[in-house]
């Protein structure tokens, strides 16, 4: 089997790089630089002469914030992208992998968390192209192909919040966080061994694959602090007072039920899978 990886150096990508090395599977990763995925003539080249069984597509265009100005940058990346690549597999017959976003979600279900069953409505333009990118693997009607929907991802890298958290740590004297913007820290580590799971077991269609549980943002800063040991405070705020360009859903925690029980897995706890990671590396 022959994995293509579009994003190679992102969070995601860096992840699955390290998880194909360690199992010597046979891999090629690109990144933005190498290849751009809006790039059709391009992304034909490559799959034409790598000829690969499995896509997977790690790259994003991920400036939620950047993209209410600059959409058509998201739209292209995150949309046009993804069809690009959805459409090659087709007619290369590759599985497709590609994953998406707690943010096609406005966050007002109040009846628990959001299964792949309820209906997106996204508040934001980033939430608007990366459903726009679902739609159109949907239209494209693959053999295998997998949208994973994801939220709050973190790993090695700058485009997180814990990055962002302990940035804060060192240019002010106490932190404010919001209390009341709701979801699901999601490590790397969770993401890569669970969809290679479901890639070995051949599931196909959309799943929500997240840790488990959930919790603020003020609760997920206050974890990282007490396993960082750093003593600093926190005060709790709501999200408006931020006035960020982007909307964001107040509670957009996604159920991870439907693959944890089509693979017969459990997935950690999103506090137990901080721990596991963090602990070591103070
Ligand atoms: N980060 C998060 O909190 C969340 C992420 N997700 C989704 O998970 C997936 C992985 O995200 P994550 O690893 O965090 O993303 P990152 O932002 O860490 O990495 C994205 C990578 O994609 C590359 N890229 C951007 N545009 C293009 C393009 N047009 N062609 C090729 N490469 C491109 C970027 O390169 P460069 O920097 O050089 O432009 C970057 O290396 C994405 O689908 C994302 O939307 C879902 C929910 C939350
Ligand atoms: C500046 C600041 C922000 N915040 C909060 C409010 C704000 O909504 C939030 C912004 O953090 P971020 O920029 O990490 O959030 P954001 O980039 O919106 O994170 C999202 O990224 C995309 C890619 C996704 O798909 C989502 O799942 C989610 O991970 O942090 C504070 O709590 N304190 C602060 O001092």
């Amino acid at each position: 089997m022959k994995y293509l990886i579009f994003g190679k150096n992102g969070q995601l990508g860096e992840e699955f790089q390290k998880a194909l090395s360690n199992k010597n599977m046979k891999f090629l990763a690109l990144s933005h630089k190498e290849c751009d995925i809006s790039d059709l003539k391009k992304l034909r080249e490559i799959f034409e002469s790598y000829k690969p069984d499995v896509v997977i597509n790690c790259a994003a265009y991920n400036y939620v914030d950047k993209a209410e100005t600059d959409f058509w940058d998201s739209y292209k990346t995150n949309a046009l992208g993804v069809r690009n690549l959805s459409y090659l597999s087709k007619i290369y017959n590759c599985y497709f992998i590609t994953y998406s976003t707690d943010y096609v979600f406005d966050g007002t279900k109040e009846e628990g968390l959001y299964t792949e069953g309820d209906t997106p409505n996204p508040l934001n333009e980033y939430g608007k192209s990366k459903l726009t990118g679902e739609k159109w693997v949907f239209e494209e009607d693959l053999n295998k192909y997998l949208i994973l929907r994801t939220s709050w991802v973190y790993g090695e890298g700058k485009q997180n919040f814990i990055y962002k958290v302990l940035q804060w740590v060192e240019r002010n004297s106490y932190l404010k966080i919001a209390y009341d913007e709701i979801s699901v820290p999601t490590s790397t580590r969770t993401i890569v061994e669970v969809t290679l799971k479901a890639i070995k077991q051949e599931l196909s269609g959309l799943y929500h694959l997240t840790n488990s549980g959930y919790a603020s943002r003020y609760e997920w800063a206050k974890k990282i602090l007490e396993l960082k040991g750093i003593k600093k405070f926190i005060y709790p705020v709501s999200k408006d007072i931020f006035d960020l360009p982007a909307k964001r859903p107040k509670f957009s925690a996604m159920d991870n039920g439907k693959i944890s029980s089509e693979l017969g897995i459990e997935i950690l706890r999103w506090d137990e899978e901080l721990e596991a990671l963090l602990k070591y590396k103070n």
